[in-house]
């Protein structure tokens, strides 16, 4: 809107209203959300690049849901954090809706919608933005955006295994190795037998977890009182915060015995890690159990090794989360990959890329009644597939090797009157200064 100017304040005033006072609005987006101007959104597209790169790499097709769903999708009486901070209202049908805070129950809703036309095993992914409503005390986000692959109707561990794999491809194309990031592997089936052993109800099982993730998060008292309200006797608390200590299998075995499925899929996951040849990208942790209460099996979550920032990425296994929707009971496991840690993480380790603007072409007109002429020049060009840059006012020649130079132009083209009419235009190599005249129909 041409008619809102933005001051060196950053407010902007629009034009008078009826009572003929300007109207200061906030030109900085709404609290904990981002603009991308040019140079971010250069970044992000990088980003995604290279999430989709990798995705169909692996055989996954995109998808894709609304950004508004219903709020019931989200409602799980777990005690979930991101429940607690659902970015969610009535709408003017009275409908409750919420922004989705993650892309999980949207594919979870669209696999059930899609039913029997869909061959299985089906291998999604999608990069899409997700919302939370937090007070803004901690100053951190709102919104961000997630790349999600998902695995519908593989039962075994080979699913969580090409899921690992795909994040670690990823993190090789951008520079990083298993010296700077790390993947902390567990089974919820370990606390599921922990619960079992001391008869824990299995309708407390989701809840359990949600407090077992907020280890490291709040106090240990807090932990264990939360456990206490979750049907746990004391004796059953200290057994289950001693497995969770545990970081080697045969500790777990030593504990558990050899006979239960978290064992024997912890073993399976890491003999394939042997065989895709990522072993060193993964760590046993049982104290792993991730913050969805819909996780059922496998649960894994990326790392920075120098342990400064907060989870990378993080998916599991979620086998339950079709049938409660009222689907077929189908087997699925995924992950989803935040913008923002990435990004910190490349900043920490110098391996954030330089993305320049590059456009091959700058086209200008030498005088006002050549400015069709330069229209056409920049014509021709678009038609063969190159980028042009076409001044659009008559401008000092100064002012054009400026705007050439700040938008990292190859080539220079001027169309000047005496070369016109002998249907030419002038040349220049920016990188070189090389001049030419060129005939029109020989440019290219
Ligand atoms: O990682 C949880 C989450 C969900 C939605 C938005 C943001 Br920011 N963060």
């Amino acid at each position: 809107n041409q008619n809102v100017r933005t001051g060196r304040s950053g407010s902007a005033t629009s034009p008078p209203d009826e009572h003929g006072t300007a109207q200061k609005i906030d030109v900085n987006p709404p609290k904990g959300t981002r603009d991308f101007p040019p140079e971010d959104m250069r970044l992000r597209n990088w980003l995604f690049h290279n999430f989709r790169e990798v995705s169909q790499q692996f055989g996954f097709e995109e998808v894709d849901f609304p950004v508004l769903e219903s709020e019931a999708l989200y409602i799980r009486k777990a005690g979930e954090e991101i429940r607690d901070q659902l970015y969610c209202f009535e709408d003017r049908g009275n409908r409750r809706v919420a922004l989705r805070p993650e892309l999980t129950p949207s594919l979870a809703r669209l696999v059930i919608q899609k039913g029997k036309s869909v061959s299985l095993p089906l291998k999604w992914f999608a990069i899409g933005q997700c919302w939370r409503y937090e007070r803004m005390t901690r100053g951190r986000r709102r919104e961000h955006y997630q790349w999600n692959m998902d695995i519908i109707g593989v039962p075994g561990v080979m699913a969580e295994a090409e899921l690992i794999s795909s994040i670690i491809t990823f993190f090789k194309r951008i520079g990083l190795t298993a010296s700077d990031v790390g993947f902390k592997v567990s089974s919820r089936k370990v606390l599921q037998e922990v619960l079992r052993c001391y008869s824990v109800p299995e309708n407390m099982f989701g809840r359990v977890c949600i407090i077992i993730d907020k280890i490291g998060k709040i106090p240990m008292d807090d932990i264990r009182k939360d456990l206490q309200s979750a049907d746990m006797s004391e004796v059953a608390i200290e057994e289950l915060l001693q497995v969770l200590s545990l970081k080697s299998l045969a500790k777990l075995e030593e504990k558990l015995g050899a006979s239960g499925e978290a064992l024997s899929d912890l073993k399976q996951l890491f003999s394939l890690a042997e065989k895709y040849g990522y072993s060193d990208w993964l760590q046993f942790d049982a104290s792993i159990v991730r913050g969805l209460a819909y996780y059922t099996g496998i649960v894994f979550e990326g790392f920075d090794r120098e342990g400064k920032l907060r989870a990378i990425c993080g998916g599991g296994r979620y086998d339950q989360l079709l049938s409660t929707f009222g689907g077929d009971d189908l087997p699925a496991c995924g992950f989803g990959f935040g913008d923002a840690v990435i990004v910190e993480l490349l900043k920490e380790r110098g391996l954030l890329p330089e993305l320049n603007l590059q456009v091959e072409n700058i086209v200008c007109s030498l005088d006002q009644e050549l400015q069709g002429a330069a229209s056409a020049v920049a014509t021709i060009l678009r038609e063969k597939g190159q980028s042009v840059d076409l001044v659009l006012e008559n401008k000092p020649l100064k002012w054009v090797f400026k705007r050439a130079a700040r938008i990292n132009a190859r080539r220079l083209i001027l169309v000047g009157k005496a070369e016109w009419e002998k249907g030419m235009v002038n040349v220049k190599t920016l990188s070189t200064g090389e001049q030419l005249e060129i005939k029109l129909d020989e440019l290219e």
